[in-house]
């Protein structure tokens, strides 16, 4: 069986013309618990898949009743080559998780991909680090080894224990003045198309660059931010084609390529940028290293100052990937809430209400304790991330031969993408999966979800560092929103494309209707 499938592949492969090549994926291949082995390797001892509590969460109902049977049916069409559109792709991955559940394993060239779904075999390698790592040769000429792009190990641990402490309440506390000033400001944006059909990306877009440039290199930093914005975007786009395009995966055909040219001229614009930032902030400090209130450029910079080892370039790749990790992911998710809370009117009306409770006088400014006390809005904020987490697979490398908690041997250096959209929406976990309620995240329900199944900000110990920044960045700007308007829906979730790139994206935008709010009335 696995030899006929290999054989197709070789015959689907040689009629592929590379030059068309926009996908990831030339075939994927079903796993079967018995005939699963990638090669050289032998087949695992299948573990019990029995149904009994987890010896970790004794007090879960978990895990549910998942059906492998069900799931490894054999994909008529497995075998032939596809060529197919971002949105395509991304519609067949899903097929394919459920087909396949727990496990899949796909072939780009001569590349093998091992896709996994189950939370106890995300749990294993998300947990300990110890059997894989993380997969980040795509992004060094941009983001270079910083903490998120370091596949792990020493020099990470080192400037992730370096940064973490920046994260903490009192800085978070701090930041509540600058976020109500930017919601602010995007308030003002919206009120000029108020009635009007608003495309929210660019205007999410720019109230989330506008706070994480606060938190990264301080409000007033004086560089060109569309530039840099710019620059960015355009990078990502190339980025990605890489990663759609298997033929360039090998470095010298991409440095060659049109889009790996690109790539190095915006690489060194951002670079030039953002060093030019850090030179002007060291000119300031000659005289002395600043105490207080810090952004994260001037933390960076009074660690080395008190001896840290990281010089200027150091520096650099943390702000650039921050910039990067800090914008997309807060940006993307901010702008599917709005489309939810649109079309669940009795949600909107919930999250309303909650927020005038809180607030007492709804024209009084959210603290940072009223964010706190915001529970349903961020039980919204979780459901959103539910349905639509922001970074849908984590890639992963097998650093040594590892048997997954479902029985499968998976050999060293494997490719390994880890579906946290696919788990997300997994019927067995979440029952009705495709429904937006806020309920499953209510205390009483929340504890019976696995802790490994709703893995939006990734987990264990490379978790997001930002996650705090990120959902006070949301909280502000949905009770600035919600004060002044009522969403109103145009786009729903099901007329919404979805195509996979480095963060969840939508093809053609998304669109709400704000309408304004007459105060203390609920909507009509
Ligand atoms: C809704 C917003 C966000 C989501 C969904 C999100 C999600 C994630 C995920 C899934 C990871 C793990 C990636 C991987 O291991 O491959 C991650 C890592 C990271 N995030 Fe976020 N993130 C968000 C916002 C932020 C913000 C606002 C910041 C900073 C201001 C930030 C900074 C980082 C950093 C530095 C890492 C790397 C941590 C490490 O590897 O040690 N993120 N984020």
């Amino acid at each position: 069986m696995q030899l006929l499938e290999d054989e197709l592949l070789e015959i689907s492969c040689s009629k592929v013309n590379c030059s068309n090549m926009t996908l990831l994926e030339l075939q994927s291949v079903p796993i079967s618990q018995s005939t699963y082995s990638l090669e050289n390797t032998p087949p695992a001892e299948p573990l019990s898949m029995s149904i009994s509590p987890h010896a970790d969460y004794p007090g879960l109902e978990y895990p549910p009743v998942f059906e492998p049977e069900t799931y490894s049916l054999a994909d008529p069409q497995s075998s032939l080559t596809l060529l197919r559109k971002q949105g395509e792709l991304f519609k067949r991955y899903r097929e394919r998780s459920l087909l396949y559940f727990p496990i899949f394993k796909e072939r780009v060239l001569g590349f093998k991909i091992v896709h996994l779904i189950h939370p106890e075999d995300i749990k294993v390698i998300v947990l300990t680090g110890k059997c894989a790592h993380k997969e980040t040769r795509f992004f060094v000429n941009w983001l270079g080894r910083s903490v998120l792009n370091d596949k792990g190990g020493h020099r990470w641990h080192y400037k992730r224990k370096l940064i973490t402490p920046f994260f903490n309440v009192k800085v978070l506390q701090d930041y509540v003045t600058t976020l109500r000033e930017k919601a602010k400001d995007l308030v003002l944006a919206v009120e000029e198309c108020e009635g009007t059909v608003v495309e929210v990306v660019p205007y999410v877009s720019n109230y989330v660059s506008n706070c994480v440039i606060a938190l990264t290199m301080g409000k007033d930093a004086l560089f060109d931010v569309q530039l840099f914005n710019e620059s960015t975007n355009e990078v990502k786009n190339c980025v990605t084609k890489r990663l759609c395009t298997p033929w360039m995966y090998n470095d010298f055909l991409y440095n060659l390529s049109h889009y790996g040219k690109t790539e190095a001229t915006l690489v060194d614009t951002i670079h030039k940028i953002t060093n030019s930032v850090i030179k002007c902030k060291m000119k300031d400090w000659k005289n002395g290293v600043k105490e207080g209130n810090l952004n994260i450029l001037e933390f960076l910079l009074k660690a080395k100052h008190n001896g840290a080892d990281l010089d200027e370039s150091g520096i650099r790749e943390e702000l650039v990937s921050i910039l990067m990790a800090g914008h997309d992911t807060t940006a993307s998710n901010l702008s599917f809430v709005l489309m939810l809370l649109a079309n669940h009117k009795e949600v909107q009306d919930r999250v309303f209400e909650e927020l005038c409770s809180v607030l007492g006088d709804v024209e009084k400014e959210p603290t940072y304790e009223d964010l706190q006390d915001l529970k349903y809005m961020h039980q919204c904020i979780k459901e959103s991330l539910r349905l639509y987490p922001s970074v849908p697979n984590l890639a992963r490398r097998s650093s040594k031969i590892m048997t997954t908690h479902t029985g499968y041997v998976i050999p060293e250096d494997t490719l390994l993408s880890l579906g946290i959209f696919d788990m997300h929406h997994n019927p067995n976990v979440y029952p009705d999966p495709e429904k937006f309620d806020p309920d499953r995240f209510a205390p009483e329900n929340a504890k019976k979800i696995h802790p490994f199944a709703f893995l939006p900000f990734s987990g264990g110990s490379r978790n997001c560092i930002g996650q705090k920044f990120a959902i006070l960045q949301m909280k502000m700007s949905l009770c600035a929103l919600l004060k002044k308007f009522v969403l109103k829906p145009v786009d729903t979730p099901s007329s919404v494309r979805l195509i996979s790139s480095i963060t969840l994206n939508v093809e053609n935008g998304i669109r709400v209707r704000f309408l304004p709010r007459i105060h203390k009335e609920l909507i009509q």
